[in-house]
C-alpha cells in the first residue's frame, strides 16, 4: 500500500493502541568524522509510552534526548531497533508515521516575516491538510494569539512564538505531541502559562511527550517518567512511584531548649543537630513511624515546639541515578548539569 499523506486518515485508519508511542531495542551509533570518533548515543532504548500520557524524558546533557526524538520525528536514521507511532511503524509507513506526530524544537526557528495566521496555513499546506478541515482560527484561539494573527512573527515576544510553536506543530491534529525542552530559558511567569497550555492539551487528549533538565517541570507535569542516562533508560514509572521508592523522608523538630549533641534516646534513628534547638531526623517512612521518633524525643525528656516534615524530591532520585560512574567506552563529554 502506498503510504500517501493524508494525516487524518493515516491516523483515523488504524484502531486506537494503547501506546500512543512504542519503542523496542532502538540503537542509534553516529558514525566516525574527522577526529570524532563514532558515538552510541542510544544503546537499546525499550519504551512504551502510554495513550493519553504526559510523559517525560528526563536526562543529564548528552544523555540521548535529542537522538530519541529526532529518530520519532524522521530527522535522523536509527541504526536498530523498532519505532511504532500510534501503532504506524516509522520503516514500513514512515510519513504516515510522522502525521501522527508534532514536535515542537527547541530553537524557536520562525519565519520573522510570516504572520502566525500565514505560518499555520503554511504549515497545514506542507501537511497536506485540505483547506476545509485546517484549523487555523481555532489553534491561534487555542494559544492565546487570536489578536496577534495579523502580525510578523518577528513582532512577537518569546513566550508567543514558542505558543505558535505549539500551534504550528499541532496543525494536522497530531494524537502525540513532542515538546523538546519547552520551558528552557522562559520566565516563571511564562513556565506557568506553558504548563496549563500543555495540560489542556493533554485533558483534550493529546498523548504529550516533553524533554525537560526541570525536575520540578517533569515533577509538575508529568504522570511518567522516564530518566534517560548514556543512551540508556535507567528508571520508568509512574511519577508518584518513582517518587516512592525514594522512600526517605527527614522530620525537622524544633526543640523546646538548647542541646549540644543529639540525645542517646535518639540513636536508633539518622539524627543531627544542625542548630542547638533544631533536631533533624532521616527516616524511611516505609519502616519507621513518626511516632516511634517521637517517643524518642518524649522519652529523652524534651518538649517539641514545631515540627515538619520535608520529603525527598525527583531531583535527589535523578541525582542518584544519573551521578554512577561514567560507564567504560563513555566520552569525556557527556558532562552532567
Ligand atoms: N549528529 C551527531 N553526530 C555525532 N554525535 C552526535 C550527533 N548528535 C548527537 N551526538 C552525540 O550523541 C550523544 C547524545 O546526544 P543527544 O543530543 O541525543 O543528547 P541530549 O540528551 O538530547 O542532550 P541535550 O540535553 O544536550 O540536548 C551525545 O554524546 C552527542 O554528542
Amino acid at each position: 500500500m502506498p503510504d500517501a499523506l493524508t494525516p487524518a486518515t493515516a491516523v483515523k485508519a488504524f484502531t486506537v493502541p494503547d501506546a500512543a508511542v512504542e519503542v523496542r531495542d532502538l540503537r542509534k551509533t553516529y558514525k566516525a568524522s574527522g577526529k570524532a570518533p563514532a558515538k552510541e548515543a542510544l544503546k537499546g532504548i525499550s519504551l512504551a509510552i502510554p495513550r493519553g500520557s504526559l510523559y517525560g524524558l528526563l536526562g543529564p546533557n548528552g544523555a540521548g534526548k535529542s537522538t530519541f526524538i529526532n529518530i520519532l520525528a524522521g530527522l535522523v536514521n536509527k541504526t536498530s531497533g523498532t519505532a511504532r507511532i500510534w501503532g504506524i511503524d516509522i520503516d514500513q509507513a514512515p510519513r504516515s508515521a510522522r502525521a501522527a506526530i508534532g514536535v515542537v524544537p527547541q530553537e524557536l526557528n520562525l519565519d520573522p516575516f510570516f504572520t502566525p495566521r500565514e505560518l499555520l496555513d503554511l504549515q497545514a499546506g506542507l501537511y497536506g491538510v485540505p483547506k476545509a478541515e485546517r484549523q487555523t482560527e481555532r489553534l491561534l484561539e487555542a494559544v492565546g494569539l487570536k489578536d496577534k494573527a495579523n502580525a510578523y512573527a518577528r513582532t512577537l515576544s518569546g513566550g508567543m512564538r514558542r505558543r505558535l510553536m505549539v500551534a504550528k506543530a499541532m496543525v494536522h491534529a497530531p494524537p502525540v505531541l513532542v515538546l523538546d525542552e519547552p520551558t528552557a530559558g522562559v520566565d516563571v511567569e511564562l513556565r506557568q502559562m506553558l504548563w496549563a497550555h500543555v495540560r489542556d492539551l493533554n485533558k483534550a487528549g493529546t498523548t504529550v511527550v516533553l524533554t525537560t533538565h526541570y525536575l520540578e517541570e517533569a515533577q509538575e507535569l508529568c504522570d511518567t517518567i522516564a530518566i534517560v542516562n548514556h543512551g540508556q533508560v535507567v528508571a520508568c514509572d509512574a511519577t508518584e512511584n518513582l517518587l516512592r521508592t525514594l522512600d526517605s523522608k527527614e522530620l525537622v523538630v524544633t526543640l523546646d531548649r538548647d542541646l549540644d549533641a543529639v540525645p542517646a534516646a535518639l540513636s536508633p534513628f539518622k539524627a543531627t543537630l544542625p542548630a542547638p534547638r533544631k533536631l533533624v531526623v532521616s527516616y524511611q517512612p516505609s519502616r519507621a513511624k513518626v511516632g516511634e521518633i517521637l517517643a524518642a524525643i518524649a522519652a529523652a525528656g524534651l518538649g517539641v515546639q514545631d515540627i515538619s516534615t520535608v520529603e525527598s524530591d525527583l531531583e535527589d532520585l535523578f541525582l542518584q541515578l544519573t551521578r554512577a560512574p561514567r560507564p567504560a567506552g563513555a566520552a569525556p563529554d557527556d558532562e552532567y548539569r
